[in-house]
């Protein structure tokens, strides 16, 4: 057995889960890899077992934790790790908690379900990197924490893209950091950072299409970008074009690194991260692994930005779809009386006056009858469209049932609420409806008292538009208190 194969079955690990059954698994499939091993059923307990022992790998499975275990309690252990490896075995569920965890400190993860041998392959590795405590090494996960703390921050992509490349220039010896980003076939420099003053974006401005030019052959950033493999260069003269050869050398680069961001499933690469190092330096495959891990964290965090901004559209896509009438496109009966609860309750805080105007179309019956349903439903669209051109936008119009519509005017009096519906009143009677006759509606106004809720608002305003039916239609009632 080499020195490093026994220095890693000396480790000391410990395993957190709270299912018995499933500590007693790792414990049989993955026990060899430690000279000891503690197994810990709450966060409490491991925190306590990281106090009193030299742990040298810590292995979080989050499969089976209730809500006693949350993301502050294993930030708080991670925390606690000052930087020694730790394990993350993530439920689907958890994933997301990923980020957030990273800026706690340096972190490797699986998502479950995982086999034991793919978790004995990971506990292997990062064993080695415990046991090898090399500087360089600990500085790269140093540098890593920058990066997940980069992608923790939430901004859109671009804002994203400048913060790792700032954080990847912490690594000793980087004089410029840069991320490429594919899409449909083409390269482009999504951002870059250089203490070295290196402005690579003038450069390749020179070049029509990054996929096209012959710089992708060479330079490892596009290189890396085009071909998903990890790309080196350690004579920046062989650049592949005269001007980047000779910025190259002007800020002492004697070495250039292309790592891949690689799609989750099958697919083109999503990019590449593209390091100039003032040095030619030899990289352990330790190293190359933490780089290809750190182009996959930016990966993370660019699916992440991406997907928090499909989630926020498909949110507004069902609120809407959730609150908008179909037919009319104007609010729902329950959108409605939502937004009248509410305008009730800021009424009473603010004393404002609040007008419930309610309105229905008179003889709507008849039109159906005589021209057909669809030419009252276009007619009942045409009522929407002509009432919402004449409201403010602070006026919300809802459809409130079949014929039926109502507006909440907030900030309205009885007098100003009477003056709106008659101006409704005559922009509707004044309105060509295409394939039916005229049409008028009848309204009523009411104007919220003291003390009165939004039922009762409605209860008044619905006789009186009783009472306008009944007054011959095409008019306008105010309901009384
Ligand atoms: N085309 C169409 N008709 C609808 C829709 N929803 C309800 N209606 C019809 O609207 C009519 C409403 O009639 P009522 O409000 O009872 O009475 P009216 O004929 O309008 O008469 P008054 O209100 O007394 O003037 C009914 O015939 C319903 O079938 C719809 O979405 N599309």
């Amino acid at each position: 057995m080499s020195q490093q194969a026994d220095a890693i079955t000396q480790q000391v690990g410990l395993f957190l889960n709270p299912v018995a059954q499933r500590r007693v698994d790792f414990q049989a499939s993955c026990g060899k890899q430690f000279g000891r091993l503690f197994l810990a059923e709450d966060a409490e307990q491991a925190a306590h077992i990281l106090s009193q022992q030299q742990i040298d790998l810590l292995v979080i499975d989050l499969e089976h934790f209730d809500r006693s275990l949350d993301l502050e309690t294993v930030g708080a252990l991670v925390r606690q790790r000052n930087g020694a490896p730790v394990l993350l075995v993530c439920a689907f569920s958890t994933a997301g908690w990923l980020v957030e965890l990273m800026a706690s400190g340096p972190l490797d993860y699986v998502i479950g379900p995982v086999r034991a041998d793919e978790l004995n392959q990971r506990l292997a590795s990062l064993a080695s990197v415990a046991a090898s405590g090399a500087d360089e090494l600990r500085r790269l996960l140093a540098m890593g924490s920058h990066v997940q703390q980069a992608v923790q921050g939430g901004d859109d992509q671009r804002a994203l893209a400048v913060r790792i490349c700032a954080a990847l220039c912490a690594w000793p010896g980087v004089v410029h950091a840069a991320m490429f980003e594919a899409s449909a076939g083409e390269l482009a420099l999504s951002a870059e950072h250089s203490p070295s003053g290196l402005d690579l974006e003038r450069i390749l401005a020179s070049t029509d299409s990054l996929s096209q030019s012959s710089v992708r052959h060479v330079f490892p950033g596009l290189l890396a970008a085009f071909t998903g493999e990890l790309a080196l260069l350690d004579a920046p003269e062989k650049a592949g074009d005269p001007q980047l050869a000779q910025a190259l050398l002007g800020i002492g680069a004697g070495m250039a690194i292309g790592v891949p961001i690689l799609a989750t499933g099958p697919g083109a690469p999503l990019g590449a991260i593209s390091l100039l190092f003032a040095r030619a330096h030899v990289f352990t495959s330790d190293e190359l692994a933490t780089l290809s891990d750190l182009a996959q964290l930016a990966a993370f965090g660019l699916r992440l930005d991406e997907m928090s901004r499909d989630a926020e559209q498909l949110v507004a896509r069902l609120t809407g779809l959730a609150t908008t009438d179909a037919l009319t496109g104007v609010a729902n009966r329950r959108r409605g009386e939502e937004l009248l609860e509410q305008e009730v309750k800021r009424a009473r805080r603010y004393r404002a006056p609040l007008a419930l105007i309610a309105y229905d179309i008179d003889h709507f019956k008849d039109i159906n009858d005589r021209y057909g349903h669809p030419c009252g439903d276009a007619a009942l669209r045409i009522v929407g469209e002509t009432t919402q051109a004449a409201l403010r936008a602070s006026d919300l119009l809802a459809r409130s049932g079949g014929d039926q519509f109502q507006i909440v005017a907030a900030h309205t009096n009885a007098i100003d609420a009477l003056k709106m519906a008659e101006k409704i009143r005559v922009a509707i009677a004044g309105t060509a409806f295409p394939g039916c006759d005229r049409l008028t509606i009848s309204l009523a106004v009411a104007q919220l008292g003291d003390q009165e809720s939004a039922d009762s608002l409605m209860l008044r305003v619905s006789a009186a538009l009783a009472r306008a039916k009944r007054a011959g239609r095409n008019c306008v009632e105010l309901a009384m208190r």
